[in-house]
């Protein structure tokens, strides 16, 4: 009895296998198509922008975990720059501090966004699933589920062009880091493919590969699918119970 032999793909093949999964990018999403197609209401913005700012602060902890987890120096000193985009350096405020120019140029305060009191529950968990696999993983796996970021600069670029038509509302010195993440994110993706091409060399690894990156959709879809719940259908969590937001702001320190 011949047991079936599953060959690995090539480099290019294997790379195109990982690029097919943009067809699964929040991109598509009806909140995101939403967004840029003008439709959303400012509340549907304002909601956006407060809940998206967990993941950008948890971005340079979950890139952090990915640098603990690797004893290579090299790939370390290259690491270091995401944390740096986000935190910020000498002369760069990073895009955390970006992101709350946005959350100002859409009506936030910065102190409702900071303390965190619109993350919703679905949110938060999906966010802390993928630093949670960034801290667990190899730095290998860690680094292929970044790799939704093939697909960034094109999201990135949609709001570009689309929102300050739809949304003349917004302040547009608010922009700033959607473009900053246009070059970066490109810079990024080209390190996290190489790491990956390279080590997901066998059939299995492969698939395992594909799955990584699946899981890494699913978190961002999911997203959505909380925001889409509060903000759409305006039934956030305990809707039937209360209308506030008695909901958990976080027991992580
Ligand atoms: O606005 C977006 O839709 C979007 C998506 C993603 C992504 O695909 O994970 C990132 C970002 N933005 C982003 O700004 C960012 O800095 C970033 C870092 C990472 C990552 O996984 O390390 N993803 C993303």
């Amino acid at each position: 009895m011949n047991a079936a032999v599953e060959f690995p793909m090539q480099r290019e093949p294997f790379e195109q296998a990982l690029r097919a999964k943009g067809a699964l990018y929040h991109i598509h999403h009806p909140f995101h198509r939403a967004m840029y197609g003008g439709q959303c209401t400012p509340e549907q913005i304002r909601g956006w922008v407060a809940n998206r700012y967990y993941y950008q602060v948890n971005i340079p902890r979950k890139d952090a975990a990915i640098m603990a987890n690797c004893p290579d120096a090299a790939v370390r000193r290259q690491w270091l720059q995401r944390v740096l985009d986000h935190d910020g350096h000498d002369g760069d405020p990073g895009g955390i501090e970006a992101w709350l120019q946005l959350a100002e140029a859409v009506g936030l305060s910065r102190e409702e966004v900071v303390d965190q009191r619109h993350v919703l529950p679905g949110v938060r968990f999906a966010v802390d699933a993928y630093y949670h696999f960034a801290r667990r993983a190899s730095w290998q796996e860690a680094a292929c589920s970044s790799l939704t970021e093939l697909f960034a600069p094109e999201i990135h670029q949609s709001r570009l062009d689309s929102w300050p038509e739809h949304y003349p509302w917004i302040d547009p010195a608010g922009y700033g880091y959607f473009r900053k993440r246009l070059s970066e994110a490109r810079r990024d993706v080209a390190h996290g493919l190489t790491i990956t091409l390279d080590h997901f060399t066998t059939a299995a690894d492969q698939q395992r590969a594909l799955e990584i990156l699946q899981f890494k959709l699913d978190i961002l879809w999911s997203m959505l699918d909380a925001m889409t719940m509060a903000y759409v259908h305006h039934t956030p969590p305990y809707h039937t119970v209360t209308d506030q937001a008695v909901w958990h702001r976080g027991l992580a320190s």
